[in-house]
């Protein structure tokens, strides 16, 4: 039976397949579609994701997604370029790698806290290849850990560049050993310079990666306590910074600026290894140890001077200086009126410091009591725009400010004119007056709207020892807050703290001072020099005078209508008290060293007047007449008297009149001539020539002596004994101030808007 079912199984196959042949055919006819179908669909998804983007030749690389934001930053930081990934992995270590980074990019706007240090860890970095920045430094860390005995700065770390990971002190600052105290890190940088590739240019190239790399913050250094760099160059090969002299050691300090946020804590030191180094890194270790207590009590570095202008970075700040130097007053003229600035010494003006706002109708109160008044009271809208602009005021009536030609020296950027003319260092010279007051309301004055004025003096007065010492302190507390202005130089910043010039000449009229005389005499006690600047309308103040080392009257017109037009005078009989000052002038010509100080004004009082001027010449017979082109302040005052920037006269306008006013005096028989010139102030220096024209040196060739003998001023002055202006007259006036040399100092530099240095015409 089962062979015959065996038999029978092919019929019985065949005749199914007859029987369902279209059903089996059809089904596998779908099976393969759909077979064929899952194929080409699988295929062509593992193609997709193996075809990398078009332009962006990634390393496949897998990414572990993070479970917070924090950490994909902290992912971003390990990789090159971050991508969300569905391949989830455990984070792994950073591989070593030429830079490693830690933390994230912070927003700008987030402020770091600041905490007062309890103690201050200083931190003293290296780099040497001839070993003696390293026999430097290991010498100052002694020295600096013996100052600090038994204070709240600790004994410093030394480090050799050469032997550390960046990575642990410039991208981030490290933890302090000791926890139980708050400490806060002070680095100092000891670095010579090399114009040859060495270590040191990796060190730099760091620095300046670290503030530029997107993934960490621009200024990752910002908690330090601060920071200082002193360099060291070798000045017989390199003999200017421009031609490379301590140029690392300047980068240096630019990097370190930016990755603290500007906690330069001391201006830069830079030492010629040849001549002064020593003198000068113990210089900026004394400068620095005050610095670090002061931290310590918590003070603080200070954020520069208010009405000084921005302690702004590098780059930005050539910027800003450029709009204050530009190089005629011209162009100067047109960018401050944009600017609306009020913030401008007044010698740009020429001394002169009226005022329309009449202090009595500022504050009601002191009208309506009895008994004088302060001047300038604390509440009083005079006082908060005064202090705006950069004022201190000291006690009621008096203020001092810093001038920009301060700062600019410090910077090594050139003294004011008084430097070529008369040798006075700005960097050394405090301007301040003992009356805010006054009793002119000039066309061209920058206070429009902030002094009081008035012609008799009303007010509550000072003791002149309180004015003094007020003076000074406000002035040395706007000085140490310059410290850290890029660019300040730390042997000028020395210099700097100890005043040698005082110019009495802000804002006001210091002559109105009741106790102007004592005053002064407390200058000269400690071997402060006064230039004194008073506006020809107190006679009786005049003739009062005692010692001044140089005595200046602003003659703003050579007669009554013009001065009327520009000085605009309160005092009804401005005239003939103007005439009466004249005449002292004369009678004090033996006696003080005194100055014309004419401020041209085009269209006003130039054309055709020299001749006018050349008579009061005759009349006073000063030792100078100092001769400077208007500064325009664009305010309505000033368009209201019909100023504009017409009226301010280029140099060249300037040197005509000077020499229209030299010819004038020749014809009335008075031997004046052209002493010195500051082309950069818009300023020239006519002398008498019987007085100031003298043998110099040893071979007695004739020079203008312009220059003043301070030391032997005030041994005059103490000797008690009568004097006059030809006993104190210094050495001869420099070739480069002389008149066709420009007058600007060729040891400073002058830098264009982008810091690059400028030729100086
Ligand atoms: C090859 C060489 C290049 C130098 N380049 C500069 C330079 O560009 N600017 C500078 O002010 N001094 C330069 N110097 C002077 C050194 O900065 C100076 O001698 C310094 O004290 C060296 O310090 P060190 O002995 O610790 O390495 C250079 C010296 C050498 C030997
Ligand atoms: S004399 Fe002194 S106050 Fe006057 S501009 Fe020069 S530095 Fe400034």
């Amino acid at each position: 039976m089962a062979v015959d079912g065996i038999a029978q199984l092919p019929a019985e196959l065949l005749f199914l397949w007859h029987a369902h042949r279209v059903e089996v055919l059809l089904s596998a006819g779908v099976l393969f579609a759909i077979v064929r179908l899952v194929v080409h669909w699988r295929s062509r998804k593992a193609k997709v994701a193996l075809t990398p983007p078009l332009a962006s030749p990634v390393d496949e690389k897998s990414v572990a997604v993070l479970p917070s934001a924090t950490d994909a930053k902290a992912q971003l930081a390990e990789t090159d370029h971050y991508e969300p990934s569905v391949t989830a992995k455990k984070p792994t270590r950073p591989k070593a790698g030429p830079k490693r980074v830690t933390g994230g990019k912070k927003a700008k706007s987030s402020p770091v806290r600041e905490t007062v240090p309890e103690q201050i860890q200083p931190l003293v970095f290296y780099y040497s290849l001839g070993g003696s920045t390293r026999a430097y430094a290991e010498r100052f860390a002694e020295e600096l850990s013996r100052q600090s005995e038994d204070s709240k700065i600790l004994s410093p770390e030394t480090y050799d560049l050469t032997e550390l990971d960046y990575d642990d002190f410039f991208i981030s600052i490290p933890k302090p050993k000791d926890d139980s105290k708050r400490t806060a890190y002070f680095y100092l940088l000891l670095i010579p310079s090399y114009d040859i590739d060495t270590e040191l240019s990796n060190f730099l190239t760091h620095l300046q990666e670290t503030h530029h790399d997107f993934r960490i913050d621009t200024a990752p250094l910002q908690q330090l306590a601060g920071y200082s760099v002193f360099g060291f160059g070798d000045k017989q090969d390199w003999p200017t910074e421009q031609q490379g002299f301590c140029s690392q050691a300047i980068e240096v300090d630019k990097w370190m600026s930016k990755l603290t946020a500007r906690k330069r804590a001391f201006p830069i030191g830079l030492a010629d290894v040849k001549r002064n180094a020593d003198a000068s890194l113990s210089e900026w270790r004394t400068g620095l140890k005050s610095i670090m207590e002061d931290l310590a009590e918590g003070k603080g570095l200070g954020e520069g001077v208010s009405g000084s202008g921005e302690a702004v970075e590098s780059g930005d700040e050539d910027e800003a200086e450029d709009e204050e130097e530009s190089d005629d007053s011209f162009t100067r003229v047109q960018k401050k009126s944009a600017k609306k600035s009020s913030t401008d010494d007044v010698e740009d003006i020429g001394g002169k410091a009226p005022i329309p706002v009449d202090f009595t109708t500022t504050s009601k109160t002191a009208v309506q009591s009895s008994g004088p008044k302060a001047m300038v009271p604390k509440a009083s809208p005079t006082y908060g725009s005064l202090t705006k602009q950069g004022y201190s005021i000291v006690g009621t009536h008096s203020g001092v400010k810093i001038c920009r030609w301060t700062k600019s020296a410090l910077r090594g950027r050139g003294s004011c004119y008084k430097f070529s003319f008369y040798g006075i260092a700005s960097h050394r010279c405090m301007e301040a007056t003992p009356s805010l007051s006054c009793s002119n309301k000039c066309v061209f004055c920058w206070r429009h709207g902030t002094n009081p004025v008035g012609t008799t003096w009303r007010w509550q007065v000072d003791p002149p020892g309180m004015i003094f010492e007020g003076i000074k302190a406000e002035h040395y507390k706007k000085i140490k807050m310059l410290r850290g202005v890029p660019g300040v130089r730390s042997e000028r910043f020395a210099e700097g703290m100890r005043i040698r010039h005082c110019a009495l000449s802000l804002v006001g009229e210091p002559i109105f001072y009741p106790h102007i005389n004592e005053l002064l005499g407390m200058l000269h006690k400690e071997h402060i020099s006064s230039f004194l600047v008073c506006n020809a309308q107190h006679p009786d103040q005049l003739a009062a005078l005692g010692p001044v080392t140089q005595l200046y009257v602003s003659i703003d017109a050579s007669d009554k209508e013009t001065l009327r037009k520009i000085d605009r005078p309160l005092h009804r009989d401005f005239w003939e008290r103007f005439m009466r000052c004249m005449d002292i002038l004369r009678e004090k010509r033996d006696t003080h060293r005194t100055v014309f100080r004419l401020t041209l004004v085009k269209g006003f009082n130039i054309d055709e007047e020299a001749e006018g001027y050349a008579k009061l010449v005759e009349q006073a017979q000063p030792s100078f007449v100092e001769v400077k082109g208007v500064t325009y302040c664009g305010t309505s005052t000033a368009a209201g008297a019909g100023l504009t920037m017409q009226n301010v006269p280029f140099y060249e306008e300037v040197s005509a009149f000077v020499l229209a006013l030299e010819a004038a005096l020749k014809r009335r028989g008075l031997d004046y001539g052209i002493g010195a010139e500051h082309a950069h102030s818009c300023c020239i220096l006519l002398a008498d020539r019987s007085r100031y024209y003298l043998p110099s040196g040893e071979n007695g060739e004739m020079r203008w002596h312009t220059l003043i003998d301070y030391p032997k001023f005030f041994e005059l002055v103490e000797s008690g004994k009568p004097f006059g202006p030809h006993d104190y007259i210094g050495d001869a006036t420099p070739e480069w101030a002389a008149w066709g040399n420009g007058g600007f100092d060729p040891r400073d530099q002058r830098v264009d808007r982008k810091g690059r240095p400028k030729a100086v015409e």
